[in-house]
Order: structure tokens, then C-alpha cells, then sequence
């Protein structure tokens, strides 16, 4: 059975999801090239200060979007544990 009214809301999601994923793989490829600056320099893989900044950001910026900032505060800390365990590998690599 088509059902043309959830085909169109699928589609349009189809498209955000494709976008997150090239947003992703964008800010991943971005936080490499981060690790391997602070490898080099002798920087600490984890800047909880500047983690801190960040959620106080992301969770004003989602509440002015509609977003619950519960929520986009446990997407960035999910986001940056990732971060931190690929800034740990590359160190260990050096
Ligand atoms: C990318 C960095 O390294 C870590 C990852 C962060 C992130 O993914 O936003 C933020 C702070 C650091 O804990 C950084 O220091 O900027």
C-alpha cells in the first residue's frame, strides 16, 4: 500500500539525515586533524573548559531552535567521548 503523505515526510527525512552524516564526517575530519596537533604540541586529548563553553553554547542555541537542550548537551558529550578516544589512539600512535 502507498501512502503518499508518509513517503514525502520520509523523503525530506531521508535528506536531513544524509546532511548529518556529511556534517559528521566533516567535523570528524576537522577533530583529526585537531588530535594531531595536540600530539605534536604535547596537548592533553580532552579541554573540559572548552567542553564547557561549548554545551553552555549548544544549549542556549537549541533552546532558541526549539530543540530540547537535554538533549544537544548528551549529542555533544556523545560526539566528543568519540573525539577524545580517537585523540588518545593518535597520541598512543606517536
Ligand atoms: C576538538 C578538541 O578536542 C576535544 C574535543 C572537543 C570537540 O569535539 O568539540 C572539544 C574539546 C576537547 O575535549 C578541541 O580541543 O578543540
Amino acid at each position: 500500500m502507498s501512502d503518499e503523505q508518509l513517503d514525502g515526510y520520509r523523503s525530506s527525512i531521508d535528506n536531513i539525515d544524509a546532511a548529518l552524516i556529511h556534517l559528521l564526517a566533516e567535523r570528524f575530519k576537522i577533530t583529526q586533524a585537531v588530535g594531531h596537533y595536540k600530539a605534536e604540541a604535547g596537548l592533553p586529548a580532552a579541554d573540559p573548559e572548552r567542553e564547557a563553553r561549548q554545551i553552555a553554547r549548544l544549549r542556549s542555541l537549541a533552546e532558541d531552535a526549539g530543540l530540547d537542550p537535554v538533549f544537544s548537551e548528551k549529542y555533544f558529550r556523545f560526539i566528543v567521548a568519540e573525539v577524545i578516544h580517537h585523540h588518545q589512539r593518535i597520541a598512543e600512535q606517536r
